[in-house]
This record gives structure tokens, sequence and C-alpha cells, in this order.
């Protein structure tokens, strides 16, 4: 269905794509939460709460940028925080409906949560339904403490993943003979079909694969991360002392020319399995590395598989804004300043737009 609602938005408005493919990895800014309703066929379609979410970065950066604003008092008091704190209603009214649909769902769910597989296997359960079983156990969580799980996991998933297809979308539509031999790969898994795609057919997508790690390496969604050192380190003959907040900043790490050379260039080949074994293994660290690496990196990779698949099996793409033309900034997320310019055409003449 968001693959559906990604085309038409970008049919309907191309300048901007940042914003319209991000929409539709879920859904978009909800109306107020006038009803919820679940059947046994399942629950009504919820729309992710993007613009909120992306506000609320954009929001973040900017308090950064004003130490008056560091204090809580002030910051609630001015425009900046009355607007973080709207957001942050939203965000939460929409994770609290999720949970609340989930729970109604399950009542009405004829399997249970332990349900087992005709094979004797037990199902693999989603995360929030684990949350809600601990719940419904002994251990009691409280809805809040489910909530604060399930933002983490929403919110750290969503932007991130949405970014990421967005400049891969990008770099494809730029580079025409990377996209023929990306659609090359699809049709041999496919062979014409429009079923649905296995997860065999996901593992067989590696060219893709290389395309979506090549597309993170230069526009990583998440740009920076920060870590405090908690031992004295030694860097180019300077200490850096225990306790020292360092900024981790995967664009400019990603295009060190000694680990890739011709750092600008996209080229997927980089990630041929000879070419990755050469390099450092901190060389490329789009979902960081190490404790506290993204838990979601393996989820993420199939998911934008998913989407682009699709969108290459169905559509050829053309960028029309050059890699110079294309600004980026940092908001916690790699956002584009103002989009970029794609032209959608269907491949057969059987696809509508
Ligand atoms: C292309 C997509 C994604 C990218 C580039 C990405 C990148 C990252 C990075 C760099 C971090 C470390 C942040 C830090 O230390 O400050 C992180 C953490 C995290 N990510 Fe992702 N992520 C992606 C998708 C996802 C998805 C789909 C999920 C969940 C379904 C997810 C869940 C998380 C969680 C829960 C953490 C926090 C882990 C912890 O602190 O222990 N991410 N991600």
């Amino acid at each position: 269905m968001y693959v559906d609602q990604l085309t038409n938005s970008l049919v309907a408005e191309p300048r901007g794509s940042t914003a319209l493919i991000r929409e539709p990895t879920i859904g978009h800014d909800p109306e107020p939460a006038s009803s919820i309703s679940a059947t046994d066929k399942g629950v009504n379609v919820t729309y992710f709460p993007s613009r909120s979410c992306c506000r609320l970065s954009q929001v973040f950066m900017d308090r950064l940028t004003k130490a008056w604003l560091y204090p809580n008092l002030t910051f609630r008091l001015s425009s900046l925080g009355r607007t973080y704190y709207k957001c942050i209603g939203v965000l939460h009214n929409f994770t609290d409906r999720v949970i609340q649909e989930r729970k109604l769902q399950r009542e009405f769910s004829e399997n249970s949560a332990n349900e087992k597989l005709e094979t004797g296997k037990k199902k693999r359960l989603a995360f929030l339904d684990m949350l809600l079983d601990v719940s419904e156990g002994g251990t009691k969580l409280a809805d809040e403490e489910i909530r604060e799980e399930v933002d983490t996991f929403m919110f750290e998933g969503h932007d991130t993943t949405a970014t990421a297809i967005c400049y891969a979308l990008y770099l494809l539509g730029l580079h025409p003979e990377v996209q023929d031999r990306a659609y090359q790969e699809q049709e041999n898994i496919f062979q014409g079909s429009d079923r649905t795609v296995t997860m065999k057919d996901l593992n067989d997508m590696q060219y893709l694969e290389r395309v979506i790690k090549e597309s993170l390496r230069l526009y990583p969604s998440v740009p920076e991360i920060l870590r405090e050192i908690n031992s004295d380190i030694k860097i180019g003959g300077h200490t850096l002392p225990a306790g020292t907040v360092l900024h981790v900043h995967m664009y400019v790490l990603h295009r060190n020319p000694h680990q890739f050379p011709n750092p600008e260039k996209f080229d997927p080949d980089n990630f041929l399995p000879e070419r990755v074994a050469k390099r450092h293994p901190y060389a490329y660290i789009p979902f960081s590395a190490g404790p506290r690496n993204c838990i979601g990196q393996k989820f993420a990779l199939l998911e934008e598989k998913t989407v682009l698949s699709y969108m290459l099996r169905h559509y050829e793409l053309r960028s029309r804004d050059s890699r110079e033309d294309i600004k980026v900034y940092n908001a916690l997320i790699l956002r584009m300043c103002e989009g970029f310019n794609i032209s959608v055409t269907p491949r057969k003449k059987s696809v509508d737009l």
C-alpha cells in the first residue's frame, strides 16, 4: 500500500520528495484520534505522524544552538518549547493508539499469542506482542513503560529508513547504468512476475544490497553520533581525557580517501566482498558499531530492499538534480534542504499512475 502512496506522491509533486517519500513509509499525520476500531479482520490503518517526528528533530537541533534554551524552564516558555511539547503530544498520542489498537485486536483474535505453528514451533511474536504478553503475565509493565519501548523502536526506525530509501531512489535515478543493473537483477529473480517478495528473493538481491550500502555511505541517514569516552585516548598525538564527548561524523568518515578512493563517486561495487575485506572494519558505520549499535539494521535492509525492488520492477526513475544541486543538513537525520526532482515512468503499460 505505501509504495502506491509513494508513487502517487512522487507524480503529484516531484519537488520535495524527501517529505513525500517519508510520509508513505507508514502513513501521514493523523487526524485527531476520533475512533479506534478493531475487528477479527484487523485494525484500522493508523497514520504515522511523520511531520511531528521530523519537526521534533529540527527543534532539537535548533535548541542546541540556543544556550538560553538549555534550562527546561526557559525552553518550556519559548515558542520552540511549545512546538516541541505539541509534537511530543502528537507522537505519544500515536503510540498510545497503536498499543490500544493492538490490545483490541488481541481480544478479537482467535489465535492466542502463544499459538504454535503446525510444525510445533512457537510462533514468532512481534515486539509489541512480547511486551503485552509480559504485561499480562506476572511482571506488570505500566502502559507508559510499554509506550517508551514502542516509541524507541518506531521513531528510531521510521525516519532513518525513509530517508535511506529516499537517497537510494535519488542515486538510482541519477545513475541509469546502476539502475539498469539493479533492474536486471530484479528481472532475473522475478522473471517478469508481479508476485510479492519472499525472504529468499531478498537474500538474492545482492546487487541491490550493494546499492543500498553505497547510498548509506554517501548519505548516512544518521550523519553523526556522540560517544563519551571512559578512559584517556591518544589520537594523532593528542590525548583526549576520559569523560570527553566525541562527535563521530559518519558523513565525513565515509569519505576518507584512504578507505574509499574517489570517495564522492557512487560505486556500489565498493561493497564487493573483496573490497570490504581490504578496509578497516570501522571505515563504514551507518548503523554505528560496537555496543549500542543499531538493533534494527537487518530489518532496515530488508525493508529498503522490499520497497526499492517494487520501485525498480514497476518504474524507471530519472533524477533531475545533480549531486551539486542537492544540499543536505544535519537534523539528527541527514535531511535534504529542498528535496529533489525525479521523474517516474511506468515500465509496463499495465501500471497506472
Ligand atoms: C537505514 C536505517 C537505519 C539507520 C541508518 C540506523 C542507524 C542507527 C544508528 C547510527 C544508531 C546509533 C545511534 C546512537 O548511538 O546515537 C541506531 C540506533 C538504534 N536503532 Fe537504528 N537505524 C536504522 C533503522 C532502524 C530500524 C528499522 C529500527 C527498528 C525497527 C532501529 C532501531 C534502533 C534502536 C532501538 C536504536 C538504539 C539502540 C541502543 O541504543 O541500544 N533502527 N540506529
